[in-house]
């Protein structure tokens, strides 16, 4: 008796030719080793912003490959969102973003051979979301974080002004404008897991993250992990600029966590009042109040071939 061969692998390639080290050289290289190891690969280029989440509704694929950075795998996974009573594609992160900290999450592959390898290996670790209600619209799945405050006024205003090619530079400028500015605080509700009743903070800059890293390498907090289910709320009280210094050298040092200046803790519902902007995932998304929450959906990410599959703890 003969084994039936596998059926081959169907891989939509997405790419964002905007996101901020795109690279098509190195995309041309990964789908011809794709297409060696016997996918079927069909390329779709973004043709302006939400494309792809529009596009990945009709895709009849087992692998959905997304090249660009948080804000174009955030689309995608709107996208995916959106058509959850389908049978959900594995998700495959061609890191080419500016900060790409998804990949930093994961310890992702960047070059298309451990990308390739990866993709063959068929390692994964689930991608646990979050879910924003409010500031720009309809509910809106996240993977990293949703905030409102500072860093959410420096996206925005790195985002308005198009700074593609100097965007790290962007950032540290628009930091330092942003951090003499004085912003009204706002009004924070936390449901922790659990808990009947929710406990109210006011803070100057609100973060509910699934992320443990922040801005790229950076450790925001310990507490947390994508691959791991609920939310973890971190809030800056004062972000005055002694304030904000503290709290960046703490992020540069290894976690923020423990600070008198912040109140942290695991929750299951967050509620942001005030008028602010609203960063989700790394691009600006409205403004506050916004109602935070965990997402059902949940993804399968794959790993670099020698990664361990087993969720961290
Ligand atoms: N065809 C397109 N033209 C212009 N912008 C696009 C297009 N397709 C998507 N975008 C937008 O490009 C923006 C930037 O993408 P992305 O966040 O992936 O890159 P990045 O900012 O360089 O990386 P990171 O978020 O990891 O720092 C997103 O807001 C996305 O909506």
């Amino acid at each position: 008796m003969t084994e039936a061969a596998a059926p081959a692998r169907r891989i939509a390639l997405l790419v964002n030719p905007a996101a901020g080290r795109h690279d098509p050289w190195a995309l041309a290289r990964l789908a011809g080793m794709l297409a060696r190891d016997g996918a079927s690969v069909e390329t779709l280029t973004s043709r302006a912003p939400g494309d792809l989440a529009a596009r990945v509704a009709d895709l009849d694929v087992d692998t959905v490959a997304v090249a660009g950075g948080d804000g174009t795998v955030n689309e995608v996974v709107g996208g995916l969102a959106a058509r959850r009573d389908r049978p959900l594609p594995r998700l495959v992160v061609v890191p080419q973003g500016t900060a790409d900290v998804l990949a930093h999450e994961y310890g992702l592959p960047r070059s298309a051979q451990a990308i390739a390898a990866a993709v063959a290996a068929g390692r994964t670790r689930p991608l646990h979301l979050g879910t924003v209600a409010g500031g720009d619209g309809a509910a809106r799945p996240f993977f990293l974080m949703a905030s409102a405050g500072f860093d959410a006024e420096v996206v925005a205003a790195v985002e308005a002004r198009h700074f593609k090619p100097l965007k790290k530079l962007a950032f540290v400028l628009s930091a330092l404008r942003l951090a003499i500015h004085r912003r009204a605080p706002f009004e924070v509700t936390l449901w922790a897991p659990g808990a009947t009743e929710p406990r109210h903070v006011t803070c100057a800059t609100a973060i509910v993250t699934k992320a443990r890293h922040y801005g790229g390498p950076f450790v925001l907090t310990r507490e947390t992990g994508c691959d791991r289910a609920g939310l973890h709320f971190v809030g800056l009280i004062d972000d005055r600029p002694a304030a904000l210094a503290a709290a960046v050298l703490k992020i540069a040092r290894g976690a923020l966590e423990g600070a008198a200046n912040v109140v942290s803790g695991p929750v299951a519902r967050v509620r942001i009042d005030g008028a602010g902007a609203v960063q989700i995932d790394g691009e600006p998304a409205g403004h506050t109040p916004i109602d935070v929450a965990v997402e059902e959906m949940v993804l399968d990410l794959v790993i670099a071939a020698d990664r361990d599959a087993t969720p961290q703890s």
